[in-house]
């Protein structure tokens, strides 16, 4: 199966595994990648990710571990052995952690593209003061992203915001993975840090998720032919 040559990652935001497949039977997998999340592997179990497999999808296994190195590295192994194309852990849990998943995926010969979260998208200055980080997102990001580069990460998520400072910090082939994407008449939900489709692919940015703008529009299969048609494709 050829690799689809798309930025898009469709987020498949739904609470169980009969949701997610009616969506995903309207996306051509050759257009488009998909990801799973929290929510929905944890309702349906691997088996979304099986039924997704057979449909031809390149799947992002989106479950953002966190936790002691050991654990981690244990996690990443058992997510990649799924045969997904793209899994994710917290940048907050540091070098080591990043190492250990790392090393882990290596000793396996696992090739799954591992990323780490540096700030979440849905976060502003005022929520990382609350938590101790008493800096702007863009520094965050640029703080974590530098670590997690130096701890063996194929790429970061970040937002399309911060895409520009990653592309001169870390170069054009670490990836760029951007949620928070939000077409121009479309409202930001509980997302803080937002671009369009077009101007997040010219700030650089590799891969764009989209959840809410497709699966929530009235007409998710018009939501995305716009985002296409916007971004060229
Ligand atoms: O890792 C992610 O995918 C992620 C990181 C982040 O910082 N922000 C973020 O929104 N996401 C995910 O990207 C998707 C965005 O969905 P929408 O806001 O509906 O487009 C959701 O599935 C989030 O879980």
């Amino acid at each position: 199966m050829p690799r689809p040559d798309t930025p898009l990652i469709i987020a498949l935001d739904y609470p169980d595994l009969d949701q997610a497949l009616v969506m995903a039977d309207r996306l051509d997998p050759a257009r488009c990648r998909v990801k799973v999340g929290k929510e929905l592997f944890t309702r349906s179990g691997p088996q979304i990710l099986e039924a997704l497999h057979a449909r031809g999808f390149e799947v992002f296994l989106d479950l953002k571990f966190h936790d002691i190195p050991n654990t981690v590295a244990g996690a990443v192994e058992a997510a990649a052995d799924h045969g997904v194309w793209m899994i994710n852990v917290h940048a907050g849990g540091g070098r080591r952690m990043m190492e250990a998943a790392r090393e882990r995926l290596d000793k396996r010969r696992l090739t799954t593209h591992l990323i780490a979260v540096t700030v979440l998208t849905s976060m502003s200055r005022e929520d990382l003061a609350e938590v101790g980080v008493d800096d702007d997102p863009l520094s965050q990001v640029e703080r974590l992203a530098a670590l997690s580069q130096r701890s063996g990460m194929d790429g970061v998520v970040c937002s399309a915001q911060e895409a520009t400072a990653l592309r001169a910090l870390c170069g054009d082939t670490f990836l760029k993975v951007t949620p928070g994407i939000r077409p121009s008449a479309s409202n930001g939900d509980d997302q803080r840090r937002t671009l369009t489709p077009a101007r997040a692919l010219a700030a650089g940015s590799t891969h764009l998720v989209i959840g809410r703008p497709v699966t929530q529009a009235l007409d998710p299969m018009a939501a995305l032919a716009d985002i296409e048609h916007e971004i060229g494709r």
